[in-house]
């Protein structure tokens, strides 16, 4: 297998959204869950899109992870790699995007460097380096709770610069719309000043694609699947209209369940939606960090008793006043990662009770999820909506079906929609 593109991406939902994106634009790609076991039969594909679970950890073990991952895929003939962020740079003044890119750059001996979180279709856009969730700055956003990583300022350039030990450029919107050698005598210029970074603005697809050709001149670019977008069409040289190269994939039946980690406010909206139209049971948070094992028996025995009628949703979930006295209470990280624990037993516990396909909305719940369950990799199937595509597995005992959704993505109806598209 020579790939043509490789991926390193910083939470399994990120990964199947950009996998979902290069699929489409016509590269067979497969995610695979950290670096693939030797022993793992992996399907001839373009594209690997290898998923770590390293947006909130320390530093630099998200350094060690991500140059293991990147020297996995260079030894495999990718000649450029791509570091998959969110597109809403989810990340604190202590990296984790900014070391991995100074790490990556290094080892791959870049000069200037895209980076772009920019991803219309969900309407992630930017303009002179500031990010836009829709129609407002990323500080005004739902991202300014993040339970884990609140995003206090839009401007990525000094978002970018307080994280990395080198300057970071920008190549501003006219730049893009100039087109690909403008934007090249732009990164020359930032190179001569010993920038070694620069916030590629775009606000159309027009802006992608430009991106897509100039990150190709050098090894490593950092974005989210708006870059993806842009790389595989430069790769393939072909148009939007390029045939998808998703997996058919048979229905397989069986109980069916949902589990929200995510407290998005685009989650919580879902979550009242799902309401009426299947069980669904709001979990306490504080039970989830004092008493989980009670918590989640409890869950599940609920959650058993439903199965055989239908699907059904249990959601740790909470409002942002819910999860500012939760922290107030244990913590942010303790209890972050003690709800994320009890999403992994109630996923664990529900695959017992004979669950073969499984929505889970959150980047981190997901990561959780998917370690507990051990799956080493996902093939790609049909998209359910912009950035969630469903995830058939391989490699795993178990054939299952997987949603893994970003907390912000998906319309209202979105959990009735994945269980559709999932038979
Ligand atoms: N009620 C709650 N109170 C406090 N924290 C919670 C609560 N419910 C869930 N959490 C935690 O909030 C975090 C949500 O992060 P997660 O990455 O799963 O979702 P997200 O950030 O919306 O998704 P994405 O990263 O894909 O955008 C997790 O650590 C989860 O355990
Ligand atoms: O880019 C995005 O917004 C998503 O793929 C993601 O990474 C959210 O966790």
């Amino acid at each position: 297998m020579t790939l043509r593109l490789g991926a390193v991406a910083d939470d399994y939902t990120g990964a199947s959204d950009l996998a979902n994106t290069l699929t489409k634009a016509g590269l067979r790609t497969v995610q695979t869950i950290g670096v693939p076991d030797p022993a793992l039969a992996l399907p001839d594909v373009d594209a690997v899109v290898v998923a770590l679970k390293s947006r909130a950890i320390p530093a630099d073990d998200a350094v060690a992870l991500s140059r293991a991952a990147c020297g996995w895929l260079t030894e495999r003939g990718a000649a450029h790699v791509m570091f998959k962020v969110c597109s809403t740079f989810d990340s604190t003044d202590a990296g984790n995007i900014g070391p991995v890119m100074d790490a990556l750059r290094a080892d791959l001996g870049a000069a200037t460097i895209l980076v772009s979180p920019a991803f219309p279709e969900t309407q992630r856009t930017v303009y002179q380096g500031h990010l836009f969730v829709g129609t407002v700055p990323l500080s005004e956003s739902p991202l300014k709770d993040h339970p884990l990583n609140p995003m206090h300022d839009s401007n990525l350039v000094r978002v970018l610069a307080r994280q990395s030990a080198g300057r970071i450029g920008l190549i501003d919107l006219a730049t893009m719309e100039a087109g690909p050698e403008a934007v090249r005598a732009r990164c020359a210029a930032l190179a001569e000043t010993g920038i070694g970074a620069a916030i590629a603005d775009a606000v159309f697809e027009r802006h992608l694609e430009v991106m897509g050709i100039v990150a190709l001149d050098q090894p490593v670019s950092v974005g989210a699947s708006g870059l993806g977008l842009g790389l595989a069409r430069a790769l393939g040289r072909a148009g939007p209209d390029r045939a998808t190269a998703a997996a058919p994939l048979a229905a397989l039946g069986g109980p069916a369940a949902i589990l929200a980690g995510s407290c998005a406010a685009a989650t919580l909206e879902q979550i009242r939606i799902a309401e009426t139209v299947l069980p669904v049971l709001r979990l306490a948070g504080a039970a989830l960090v004092t008493e989980r094992a009670r918590a989640v028996a409890e869950a599940l025995a609920w959650a058993r008793e439903r199965l055989p009628h239908g699907p059904v949703l249990i959601a740790a979930s909470g409002t942002p006043e819910e999860v500012a006295a939760l922290q107030a209470r244990f913590g942010r990280t303790e209890s972050g990662h003690a709800i994320e624990q009890a999403s992994a037993d109630l996923a664990e516990g529900l695959v017992a009770a004979g669950v073969r396909r499984l929505v889970v909305a959150g980047g981190e719940t997901s990561g959780a999820v998917v370690d507990r369950l051990g799956l080493p990799a996902f093939l790609l199937g049909p998209e359910i909506a912009a950035g969630v595509p469903v995830l058939a597995t391989v490699g795993a005992p178990l054939e299952m079906r997987f949603a893994l959704k970003s907390g912000n993505f998906g319309g209202p109806d979105f959990f009735a929609r994945a269980l559709e598209a999932m038979p």
